[in-house]
């Protein structure tokens, strides 16, 4: 798959910064242009949060950080870039100005996205020289986290650039979605402002406050609209004759006054100030920063819920988190299967904030968890990857025995080491230990039979001969360590 290889963000405020982010996380270096006199300050504020993000988000291997700068000049930025976003302030002046601007100065063959929220792709390219190869890729926030750009091209705009752009945002985790037509606001934007007017008639008329407002989505359809979207779920409404039923049944109320939404209500200095006290009420005590950190972790629980969704198989936006993972697993640097005699080291990970429970230590379950993320990337090792699995093979986990030794706290850097025990191959025997990595103190071990299998005849078989090839020389290497002192301890047994 085609990667960015350089990235120029020019505008890096909310959401600048946060494409910034999630170009750097995913390995591409990245330029920033942006006069802001606190730009640098703002971006590593995004930058730590969004780093905290990514290290609840996944085990996979993230790839080694691209770097990020500030350049002094647009020019400067967009030198050998292949991909530009574009996200300065909604202005249509400004944008045309500086997409003309990065257009003279780009490679020709460059990319460049614009964030705009809703102006027209066609109007924005209207002064560049290469229009062909710029279009809208519309994100949400926070950039970093949330999968969506809105991919809209203008008149000049070709449908190769815009499946070539669908192609290299998959590589950073996200979805581009191409809208057939141009229009202002595109999708997203044209749904939301429709729902915000709603609100701002609300809370105008006294009819709620922000806070009952709030509450009234977060505890209904904003749970339902996380995992599916408004046409399926409105088909289920319609019980058993779905979306028809549906229709004849509620479609009468679409003449009844249930919305105020073409009347546009006045953003008056009373309006603003009614709701700005009522949204301090409601959430002033808490930082801009910190409420960021609670909506991602929010958001990293629902994109790990939804991973685990449609039996195992990924629904919506956990279904592209799993493959996201595939990929990251396919291109990371491979492990050599070498045939060492040394354990091998598998896993480096610093304890986040959410591994902590209430006796201020790392809980119980996290052990657990980087033994089989390190169970994972010894099966990566092996060969056994997604390839493999589709292929209708596996290896199954039969037996674990996990020794708690000592305390790992907030941030510390931890790392996993496994020897292979003696097995046959269509067993896979480990030990593993998990050491603190500031003073090598072993916190855990971890004793694991694993079985291969066929999945699509429920049996156990032997691993194809590539697998069962690597699997044999790591075996006989460490057939030369001394057991484990814990090897084969039963529960409750002193050593
Ligand atoms: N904030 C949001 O929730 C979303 C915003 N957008 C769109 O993203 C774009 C940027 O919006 P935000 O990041 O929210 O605004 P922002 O105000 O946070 O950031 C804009 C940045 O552009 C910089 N800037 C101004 N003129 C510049 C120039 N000539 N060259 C380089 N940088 C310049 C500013 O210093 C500022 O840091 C807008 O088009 C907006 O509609 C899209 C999706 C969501
Ligand atoms: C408020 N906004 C129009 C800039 C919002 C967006 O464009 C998308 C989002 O993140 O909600």
């Amino acid at each position: 798959m085609a990667k960015i290889s350089k990235a120029a963000c020019i505008g890096g405020g909310v959401i600048g910064g946060a494409w910034a982010a999630r170009f750097v996380l995913a390995g591409t270096d990245t330029r920033i242009f942006d006069p802001h006199p606190e730009a640098q300050r703002l971006m590593s504020e995004v930058m730590a949060n969004a780093e905290r993000a990514y290290g609840m988000l996944t085990s996979a291997p993230l790839p080694v950080k691209g770097t990020l700068s500030f350049s002094e000049s647009l020019e400067e930025a967009v030198r050998g870039a292949d991909w530009i976003q574009e996200s300065v302030p909604e202005k249509l002046d400004l944008k045309r100005s500086v997409l003309a601007q990065i257009d003279a100065a780009a490679d020709p063959k460059a990319l460049i996205g614009s964030s705009t929220s809703g102006l027209m792709p066609t109007d924005l390219q209207r002064d560049m020289r290469h229009p062909e190869r710029m279009f809208v890729a519309h994100p949400y926030n926070p950039v970093y986290l949330l999968p969506l750009a809105e991919l809209v091209g203008g008149k000049n705009t070709t449908r190769a650039v815009l499946e070539d752009a669908k192609v290299k945002l998959a590589t950073i985790g996200m979805t581009g979605m191409i809208i057939n037509k141009e229009i202002e606001a595109f999708v997203g934007d044209r749904l939301l402002e429709a729902f915000w007017r709603e609100a701002l008639w609300l809370i105008k008329d006294d009819i709620c406050d922000t806070e009952t407002l709030d509450n009234v989505i977060r505890y209904s359809f904003g749970l339902r609209w996380a995992q599916m979207g408004l046409f399926e779920t409105y088909r289920m409404a319609g019980g058993g004759a779905g979306m028809r039923d549906f229709l004849s049944k509620y479609g009468p109320s679409l003449s009844r006054p249930w919305t105020k939404l073409t009347d546009v209500v006045d953003p008056d200095a009373d309006l603003v100030e009614k709701i700005a006290v009522q949204s301090d009420a409601q959430s002033g005590q808490r930082g801009i920063r910190e409420l960021e950190r609670i909506r991602d972790q929010n958001l990293v629980g629902i994109m790990q819920a939804l991973k685990a969704g449609d039996e195992g198989r990924g629904w919506g936006a956990g279904k592209l988190l799993a493959e996201f993972e595939a990929h990251l697993w396919k291109t990371a640097p491979k492990h050599q299967a070498n045939p060492s005699n040394e354990a091998l080291k598998l896993l480096e990970v610093k304890v986040p904030a959410v591994w902590i429970d209430y006796n201020g230590h790392m809980t119980e379950y996290r052990y657990t968890q980087c033994f089989a993320d390190a169970s994972e990337a010894l099966l990566q090792m092996i060969g056994v990857d997604t390839d493999y699995v589709r292929s209708g093979h596996s290896y199954y986990t039969v037996e674990s025995h996990v020794r708690l030794l000592a305390e790992a706290r907030l941030g510390d850097a931890l790392y996993v080491t496994a020897q292979l025990l003696p097995s046959d191959g269509k067993k896979i025997h480990t030990f593993m230990s998990l050491y603190r990595a500031s003073d090598d103190t072993l916190l855990s071990t971890y004793e694991h039979l694993l079985l291969h299998v066929s999945s699509k005849e429920s049996r156990s078989v032997p691993p194809l001969p590539e697998v069962m090839g690597k699997l044999k020389l790591l075996i006989e290497a460490h057939a030369v360590l001394p057991a484990p002192d814990a090897a084969g301890r039963s529960v409750g047994q002193r050593s």
